[in-house]
Protein backbone atom coordinates (compact mmCIF):
# COMPACT_ATOMS: atom_id res chain seq x y z
CA UNK A 1 0.00 0.00 0.00
CA UNK A 2 1.02 3.37 -0.79
CA UNK A 3 2.73 5.39 2.27
CA UNK A 4 0.45 8.70 3.03
CA UNK A 5 2.71 12.01 2.20
CA UNK A 6 1.74 12.80 5.76
CA UNK A 7 4.17 10.33 6.99
CA UNK A 8 6.77 11.07 4.37
CA UNK A 9 6.86 14.37 5.10
CA UNK A 10 7.29 13.50 8.91
CA UNK A 11 9.68 11.32 8.14
CA UNK A 12 11.86 13.80 5.69
CA UNK A 13 11.34 16.78 7.94
CA UNK A 14 12.85 14.48 11.40
CA UNK A 15 15.95 13.67 9.12
CA UNK A 16 16.71 17.06 7.38
CA UNK A 17 14.37 19.53 9.41
CA UNK A 18 11.98 21.51 8.16
CA UNK A 19 13.59 24.41 6.09
CA UNK A 20 11.74 24.22 2.46
CA UNK A 21 13.87 25.77 -0.21
CA UNK A 22 12.08 27.51 -2.84
CA UNK A 23 13.91 27.27 -6.48
CA UNK A 24 12.37 30.47 -8.53
CA UNK A 25 14.37 31.09 -11.53
CA UNK A 26 13.62 34.97 -11.32
CA UNK A 27 15.02 36.87 -14.38
CA UNK A 28 16.78 39.30 -12.08
CA UNK A 29 18.33 36.40 -10.45
CA UNK A 30 19.14 34.96 -13.62
CA UNK A 31 20.93 38.14 -14.36
CA UNK A 32 22.58 38.32 -11.04
CA UNK A 33 24.08 35.04 -11.14
CA UNK A 34 25.52 36.35 -14.70
CA UNK A 35 23.18 33.54 -16.52
CA UNK A 36 21.14 34.95 -19.89
CA UNK A 37 17.88 35.64 -19.53
CA UNK A 38 16.53 32.61 -21.86
CA UNK A 39 15.76 28.87 -21.06
CA UNK A 40 19.73 27.73 -21.49
CA UNK A 41 20.03 30.50 -18.58
CA UNK A 42 16.98 28.67 -17.05
CA UNK A 43 18.50 25.64 -17.04
CA UNK A 44 21.96 26.29 -15.65
CA UNK A 45 20.40 28.24 -12.87
CA UNK A 46 17.53 25.73 -11.74
CA UNK A 47 19.77 22.62 -11.69
CA UNK A 48 22.92 24.82 -9.87
CA UNK A 49 20.10 25.50 -7.28
CA UNK A 50 19.03 21.93 -7.37
CA UNK A 51 22.33 19.93 -7.23
CA UNK A 52 23.12 22.37 -4.05
CA UNK A 53 20.16 22.01 -2.03
CA UNK A 54 17.95 19.04 -3.28
CA UNK A 55 20.26 16.85 -0.96
CA UNK A 56 20.22 18.81 2.45
CA UNK A 57 16.40 19.48 3.11
CA UNK A 58 13.28 17.86 3.53
CA UNK A 59 11.60 19.74 0.71
CA UNK A 60 12.33 21.88 -2.56
CA UNK A 61 9.67 24.17 -3.91
CA UNK A 62 9.94 24.90 -7.30
CA UNK A 63 7.82 28.20 -8.60
CA UNK A 64 5.96 26.88 -11.87
CA UNK A 65 5.34 30.02 -13.07
CA UNK A 66 9.32 31.02 -13.84
CA UNK A 67 9.16 28.18 -15.86
CA UNK A 68 6.39 28.11 -17.51
CA UNK A 69 7.01 31.68 -18.44
CA UNK A 70 9.71 29.78 -20.68
CA UNK A 71 6.90 27.94 -22.76
CA UNK A 72 7.32 23.82 -23.41
CA UNK A 73 11.11 24.43 -22.99
CA UNK A 74 10.62 25.76 -19.68
CA UNK A 75 8.28 23.12 -18.37
CA UNK A 76 10.84 20.23 -19.80
CA UNK A 77 13.43 22.23 -17.58
CA UNK A 78 11.17 22.17 -14.75
CA UNK A 79 9.81 18.24 -15.07
CA UNK A 80 14.28 17.28 -14.96
CA UNK A 81 14.47 19.75 -11.51
CA UNK A 82 11.47 17.81 -10.41
CA UNK A 83 13.41 14.33 -10.90
CA UNK A 84 16.56 15.60 -9.78
CA UNK A 85 15.07 16.87 -6.58
CA UNK A 86 13.46 13.89 -6.06
CA UNK A 87 16.42 11.74 -6.95
CA UNK A 88 18.47 14.44 -4.00
CA UNK A 89 16.02 12.75 -1.48
CA UNK A 90 14.00 15.92 -1.37
CA UNK A 91 9.96 15.65 -1.58
CA UNK A 92 9.20 18.38 -4.53
CA UNK A 93 6.14 20.56 -3.55
CA UNK A 94 4.75 22.25 -6.69
CA UNK A 95 3.96 25.71 -6.47
CA UNK A 96 1.70 26.09 -8.85
CA UNK A 97 -1.38 27.50 -7.17
CA UNK A 98 -4.16 25.70 -9.38
CA UNK A 99 -7.37 25.99 -8.75
CA UNK A 100 -10.94 25.34 -11.15
CA UNK A 101 -14.57 23.88 -10.78
CA UNK A 102 -14.02 20.12 -10.21
CA UNK A 103 -14.22 19.00 -13.32
CA UNK A 104 -11.33 20.92 -15.10
CA UNK A 105 -9.38 20.07 -11.43
CA UNK A 106 -9.09 16.46 -12.03
CA UNK A 107 -7.36 17.38 -15.07
CA UNK A 108 -5.10 19.13 -12.84
CA UNK A 109 -4.97 16.35 -10.51
CA UNK A 110 -3.83 13.90 -13.45
CA UNK A 111 -0.94 16.50 -14.37
CA UNK A 112 0.61 16.80 -10.94
CA UNK A 113 -1.04 14.21 -8.53
CA UNK A 114 -0.98 10.87 -10.16
CA UNK A 115 1.77 8.33 -11.26
CA UNK A 116 3.29 8.08 -14.40
CA UNK A 117 2.55 11.89 -15.03
CA UNK A 118 5.54 13.79 -16.35
CA UNK A 119 4.85 16.63 -13.87
CA UNK A 120 3.92 14.49 -10.94
CA UNK A 121 5.30 15.69 -7.81
CA UNK A 122 5.39 14.80 -3.94
CA UNK A 123 2.59 17.83 -3.38
CA UNK A 124 1.39 21.00 -5.08
CA UNK A 125 -0.27 23.93 -3.54
CA UNK A 126 -3.63 24.89 -4.96
CA UNK A 127 -6.42 27.46 -4.45
CA UNK A 128 -9.62 27.50 -2.97
CA UNK A 129 -11.32 30.40 -4.33
CA UNK A 130 -13.97 28.11 -6.55
CA UNK A 131 -14.49 26.62 -3.53
CA UNK A 132 -12.86 24.09 -1.02
CA UNK A 133 -15.22 21.74 -2.40
CA UNK A 134 -14.29 21.95 -6.27
CA UNK A 135 -10.63 20.72 -4.88
CA UNK A 136 -12.42 17.51 -3.84
CA UNK A 137 -10.32 15.51 -6.70
CA UNK A 138 -7.12 16.77 -5.98
CA UNK A 139 -7.47 15.47 -2.68
CA UNK A 140 -8.67 12.08 -3.96
CA UNK A 141 -5.63 12.27 -6.23
CA UNK A 142 -3.57 12.84 -3.63
CA UNK A 143 -4.83 10.53 -1.00
CA UNK A 144 -4.65 7.38 -3.72
CA UNK A 145 -1.19 8.14 -5.05
CA UNK A 146 0.50 9.31 -1.43
CA UNK A 147 0.80 12.53 -1.96
CA UNK A 148 -0.15 15.93 -0.77
CA UNK A 149 -2.22 19.31 -1.69
CA UNK A 150 -1.23 22.48 0.38
CA UNK A 151 -4.33 25.42 -0.05
CA UNK A 152 -3.96 28.74 0.19
CA UNK A 153 -5.52 30.05 3.87
CA UNK A 154 -3.75 33.22 4.68
CA UNK A 155 -0.75 34.41 1.86
CA UNK A 156 2.53 35.95 3.17
CA UNK A 157 1.57 39.22 0.90
CA UNK A 158 -0.41 41.97 2.02
CA UNK A 159 -2.92 42.18 -1.06
CA UNK A 160 -4.53 38.92 0.63
CA UNK A 161 -5.78 40.87 3.64
CA UNK A 162 -9.27 42.13 2.58
CA UNK A 163 -10.40 38.79 1.27
CA UNK A 164 -8.72 36.24 3.54
CA UNK A 165 -10.13 37.93 6.70
CA UNK A 166 -13.72 39.09 5.11
CA UNK A 167 -15.92 37.28 7.60
CA UNK A 168 -17.36 34.05 6.94
CA UNK A 169 -20.41 33.20 9.19
CA UNK A 170 -18.17 34.39 12.12
CA UNK A 171 -14.73 33.41 11.41
CA UNK A 172 -12.67 34.69 8.63
CA UNK A 173 -12.32 32.86 5.27
CA UNK A 174 -8.47 31.95 6.17
CA UNK A 175 -9.94 30.14 9.01
CA UNK A 176 -12.85 28.64 7.40
CA UNK A 177 -10.18 27.17 4.76
CA UNK A 178 -8.22 25.76 7.93
CA UNK A 179 -11.48 24.05 9.08
CA UNK A 180 -12.61 22.45 5.94
CA UNK A 181 -8.75 21.17 5.53
CA UNK A 182 -8.34 19.76 9.63
CA UNK A 183 -11.89 17.92 8.48
CA UNK A 184 -9.82 16.18 5.65
CA UNK A 185 -6.89 15.07 8.24
CA UNK A 186 -9.49 14.34 11.51
CA UNK A 187 -7.34 10.96 12.54
CA UNK A 188 -4.83 10.63 10.56
CA UNK A 189 -1.37 9.75 11.67
CA UNK A 190 1.28 11.04 12.52
CA UNK A 191 -0.66 13.63 10.21
CA UNK A 192 -2.96 14.30 7.14
CA UNK A 193 -2.03 15.52 3.69
CA UNK A 194 -3.89 18.43 3.87
CA UNK A 195 -1.88 21.50 4.85
CA UNK A 196 -2.44 24.97 4.48
CA UNK A 197 -0.21 28.03 3.32
CA UNK A 198 0.03 30.58 6.14
CA UNK A 199 2.12 33.53 5.71
CA UNK A 200 5.25 33.75 8.11
CA UNK A 201 4.65 37.28 7.70
CA UNK A 202 1.39 36.95 9.45
CA UNK A 203 -0.26 38.45 13.26
CA UNK A 204 0.27 36.11 15.72
CA UNK A 205 -2.61 34.30 16.96
CA UNK A 206 -5.11 35.73 13.90
CA UNK A 207 -5.71 31.83 12.86
CA UNK A 208 -6.37 28.66 15.47
CA UNK A 209 -4.28 26.39 13.52
CA UNK A 210 -3.84 23.39 16.25
CA UNK A 211 -6.58 20.87 15.43
CA UNK A 212 -5.26 20.74 11.78
CA UNK A 213 -3.65 18.23 11.75
CA UNK A 214 -1.54 19.08 8.73
CA UNK A 215 1.54 20.60 7.59
CA UNK A 216 1.79 24.76 7.48
CA UNK A 217 4.13 26.23 4.52
CA UNK A 218 4.98 29.46 5.63
CA UNK A 219 6.18 31.43 2.62
CA UNK A 220 7.38 34.83 4.05
CA UNK A 221 10.37 33.81 5.59
CA UNK A 222 13.54 35.36 4.42
CA UNK A 223 12.82 37.73 1.76
CA UNK A 224 10.11 38.96 2.74
CA UNK A 225 11.27 39.76 5.78
CA UNK A 226 10.04 37.44 8.62
CA UNK A 227 12.83 35.97 10.67
CA UNK A 228 13.25 32.76 12.86
CA UNK A 229 12.05 34.35 15.46
CA UNK A 230 8.89 35.66 14.08
CA UNK A 231 8.13 31.91 13.27
CA UNK A 232 7.99 30.99 16.51
CA UNK A 233 5.84 34.45 17.62
CA UNK A 234 3.30 33.57 14.60
CA UNK A 235 2.50 30.02 14.92
CA UNK A 236 3.39 29.43 18.70
CA UNK A 237 2.66 25.94 19.63
CA UNK A 238 1.92 24.74 16.33
CA UNK A 239 5.64 25.37 14.93
CA UNK A 240 6.67 21.81 14.63
CA UNK A 241 3.75 21.04 12.21
CA UNK A 242 5.57 24.55 9.76
CA UNK A 243 7.64 24.42 7.05
CA UNK A 244 9.11 27.84 6.68
CA UNK A 245 9.80 28.41 2.58
CA UNK A 246 12.88 30.37 1.52
CA UNK A 247 12.96 31.05 -2.18
CA UNK A 248 15.25 34.31 -3.20
CA UNK A 249 17.46 34.92 0.16
CA UNK A 250 19.27 31.00 -0.75
CA UNK A 251 19.47 31.59 -4.40
CA UNK A 252 21.15 35.05 -3.88
CA UNK A 253 23.88 33.41 -2.28
CA UNK A 254 24.63 31.77 -5.63
CA UNK A 255 26.02 30.84 -8.18
CA UNK A 256 28.18 29.22 -5.80
CA UNK A 257 27.00 26.28 -4.91
CA UNK A 258 29.05 26.10 -1.45
CA UNK A 259 28.01 29.39 -0.40
CA UNK A 260 23.84 28.70 -1.14
CA UNK A 261 24.43 25.16 1.04
CA UNK A 262 26.13 27.35 3.87
CA UNK A 263 23.38 29.97 3.80
CA UNK A 264 21.02 26.72 4.15
CA UNK A 265 22.71 24.98 6.94
CA UNK A 266 22.99 28.34 8.56
CA UNK A 267 19.40 29.13 8.39
CA UNK A 268 18.57 25.48 9.23
CA UNK A 269 20.57 25.38 12.35
CA UNK A 270 18.86 28.68 13.40
CA UNK A 271 15.69 27.14 13.02
CA UNK A 272 16.60 23.98 14.92
CA UNK A 273 18.05 26.97 17.83
CA UNK A 274 14.67 28.46 17.46
CA UNK A 275 12.43 25.45 17.90
CA UNK A 276 14.61 24.38 20.89
CA UNK A 277 14.48 28.07 22.67
CA UNK A 278 10.67 27.75 22.35
CA UNK A 279 10.28 24.44 23.93
CA UNK A 280 7.91 22.99 21.00
CA UNK A 281 10.19 20.02 20.12
O1 LIG B 1 1.43 33.21 0.42
C1 LIG B 1 2.30 32.90 -0.38
C2 LIG B 1 2.22 31.76 -1.16
C3 LIG B 1 3.27 31.44 -1.98
N1 LIG B 1 4.37 32.23 -2.07
C4 LIG B 1 5.46 31.79 -2.96
O2 LIG B 1 6.58 31.46 -2.12
C5 LIG B 1 7.78 31.93 -2.73
C6 LIG B 1 8.41 32.99 -1.85
O3 LIG B 1 9.63 33.41 -2.38
P1 LIG B 1 10.68 34.32 -1.55
O4 LIG B 1 11.74 34.62 -2.54
O5 LIG B 1 11.18 33.47 -0.40
O6 LIG B 1 9.95 35.53 -1.09
C7 LIG B 1 7.40 32.42 -4.11
O7 LIG B 1 7.52 31.33 -5.01
C8 LIG B 1 5.95 32.82 -3.97
O8 LIG B 1 5.24 32.69 -5.17
C9 LIG B 1 4.45 33.36 -1.31
O9 LIG B 1 5.43 34.09 -1.34
N2 LIG B 1 3.42 33.67 -0.47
Amino acid sequence: MTERFGARLARAVAARGPLCAGIDPHPGLLAEWGLPGDVAGLERFALTATEALAGEVAVVKPQSAFFEAHGAAGVAVLERVVAECRAAGALVLLDVKRGDIGSTMAAYAAAYLSDGSPLAADAVTVSPYLGFGALEPAFEAAAASGRGVFVLARTSNPDGEALQRADEGGRSVAQSIVDDAAARNAGAEPQGDVGVVVGATNVPGELRLAGLNGPVLAPGFGAQGATAADLATVFGSVLPAVLPASSRALLRCGPDGGAMRGELRRVQAELTAGTRSDGTS
